[in-house]
């Protein structure tokens, strides 16, 4: 079987460009004390982009950087328009022949795919905690597996999808819908979870009989890259599968403005979905934006603390608070407030930060610098407003060895005697700092919790099942999880709603997203 290995693409890049950059490079090491020898010039990983079933090296690259060490360890292509209209070609080329296969003999492609991806699980793993910064344990439980559930999923849903049909007898006639894929799909995927969200586009779309060109984040291209070397032996046919990598405003605004692509799938920030519907917008193009979230947890005094307490910890600071659907609001009922802040900054203590190979780690590097610093800000401002940070940054001490002293470590941080007005109640901070408040009613928290822009998730905690109906019904948000977190129905709509974004994934749901239905009138 074909190894996956990193080391079997690596690529030595020649040009003078990367001479100079590796001399600048090199001094800048000597200067930081960094031993570096002139003959063991670090090779690095050096991605491509893949059109038409082939590999395509790109004339300009990005630097992608371990977040674990701050260091510079593989070059992204930095595409631009002439990559995306070589793209387009080979997308539409293709197309009429994928179209034309039956769901059954595409579902059989997306199994084989899938059992490529499960057997190279562990280097993809590797790959995507090294990428990323997330542990490897995350990778190897959650990032990859669900990557591989997802080929399989919409493999299966793709069989069993139903059309409407109704009879005007009176009329002598008869009315039924039909479904056809829309052509070049558009996909474009975040640095959180970068395999998974990625997938979770790409499997629909080339089930439904699309083809696809994906741009995943910048920041986090390796796996997708490892993906493509699965793609012939999987079956997938050449132009049926394109992924172009490089920046957003770059590549991915020539994608999402171009008029042979009428559909973008998008996952990531809100101010970046705002951009793309203005671009996409002369076309008309069919838009799926999953952007992020400001999730709640409602913690009644009837909750169940021991499992309440870890859970939420989780919630709260799984893949370093990077995921849209983590908790960062945690509302408790004023009786039992006391005993759960002395709890919950107790297991939040245990929350191990370290470096994402350690196997017992339980949470790793944040995405980038900047990130870090964006993260770390928002604490600086809470503690100028007057809120105490009961554990995590600026308050303990964070320990690792000395070639991650340059990664983008922090610790998992709690906050409290902070007003809803504030910026941390109200703004997606998307890493791993969680604010807990106090509330006395229902009606109150309702209220509340409701009060921010966006609307994705919740959870709420309590042993009273008439309330858990009650409030989970009253939450403006498309995910409500009751004494639970992340269980999820992949059949079953997944999407928020107000600045949480526009549309919902899941197996009807992509369905519908990703094929044009077409109702046809029978006179007889
Ligand atoms: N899943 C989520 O809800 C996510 C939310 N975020 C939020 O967004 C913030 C910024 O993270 P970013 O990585 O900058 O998210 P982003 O939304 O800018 O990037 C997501 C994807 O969109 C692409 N992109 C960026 N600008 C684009 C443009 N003008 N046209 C087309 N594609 C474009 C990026 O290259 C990447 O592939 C985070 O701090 C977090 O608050 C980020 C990632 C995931
Ligand atoms: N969209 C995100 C997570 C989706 C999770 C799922 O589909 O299970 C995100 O973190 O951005």
């Amino acid at each position: 079987m074909r190894t996956l290995g990193l080391e079997a693409r690596v690529g030595l890049t020649q040009g003078r460009e990367r001479s100079n950059e590796n001399r600048r490079r090199q001094l800048r090491r000597r200067k930081a004390g960094v031993a570096f020898t002139m003959a063991g010039t670090k090779a690095l990983l050096t991605l491509e982009n893949f059109i038409n079933g082939k590999f395509v090296p790109c004339n300009s690259c990005l630097d992608s950087y371990d977040p674990s060490t701050g260091e510079v360890y593989c070059r992204v292509p930095n595409s631009g328009k002439e990559e995306i209209e070589a793209a387009v070609e080979a997308a539409r080329a293709a197309f009429p022949s994928w179209s034309a296969r039956s769901p059954q003999e595409r579902s059989q492609v997306l199994h084989r795919l899938a059992d490529l991806l499960e057997q190279s699980l562990e280097e993809l793993a590797q790959a995507e905690s090294r990428d990323q910064g997330k542990t490897i344990t995350l990778a190897r439980t959650m990032d990859i597996p669900r990557s591989v559930q997802n080929f399989r999923f919409f493999a299966s849903s793709i069989l069993h999808h139903t059309s409407e049909c109704t009879h005007m007898d009176h009329l002598g006639c008869l009315h039924y819908t039909v479904r056809a894929p829309v052509g070049i799909a558009g996909l474009i995927s975040p640095w959180n979870l970068p395999l998974y969200l990625l997938t979770w586009k790409v499997a629909p779309a080339i089930a439904a009989g699309n083809t696809v060109i994906a741009k995943p984040s910048e920041l986090t291209s390796v796996t997708a890259w490892m993906m493509c070397k699965l793609l012939e032996k999987a079956g997938v046919p050449p132009g049926v599968v394109n992924i172009v990598f490089g920046t957003g405003p770059r590549v991915g605004e020539a994608l999402v403005s171009h008029p042979e692509v009428p559909l973008i799938s998008f996952t990531g920030s809100q101010p970046t979905a705002e951009r793309i519907t203005q671009l996409s917008a002369p076309h008309c193009k069919k838009l799926s934006l999953e952007l992020g979230g400001k999730n709640p947890a409602i913690i009644f005094e009837d909750a169940n603390l021991e499992e309440c307490i870890p859970t939420t910890v989780r919630s709260s600071f799984a893949n370093q608070g990077e995921i849209c659907l983590c908790t960062s609001r945690i509302f408790v009922q004023k009786s039992i407030y006391s005993e759960f802040l002395e709890k919950f900054v107790q297991a939040t203590r245990m929350w191990k930060v370290g470096i994402p190979s350690d196997p017992s780690a339980s949470m790793g590097a944040l995405i980038s610098k900047a990130h870090l610093e964006k993260v770390r800000s928002y604490i600086k401002r809470a503690r100028s407003e007057g809120a105490r940070i009961l554990c995590g940054e600026g308050v303990d001490t964070l320990s690792l060895p000395s070639r991650n002293r340059a990664g983008y470590f922090m610790l998992p941080t709690v906050i409290t005697d902070i007003k809803d007005e504030s910026c941390c109640m109200k703004e997606e901070i998307f890493g791993p700092v969680t604010c807990v408040v106090p509330f006395e009613s229902e009606e109150e928290v309702i209220q509340r919790a409701n009060s921010v822009k966006y609307g994705l998730a919740a959870t709420v905690w309590s042993s009273n099942v008439g309330r858990i109906h009650r409030v989970a019904k009253k939450l403006r948000s498309g995910l409500v999880w009751t004494n639970c977190w992340l269980i999820r129905e992949l059949n079953l709509p997944f999407g928020g709603m107000k600045s949480s974004g526009v549309g919902r994934e899941g197996a009807k749901d992509s369905y519908e997203f990703f094929t044009e239905v077409k109702t046809i009138t029978i006179k007889h």
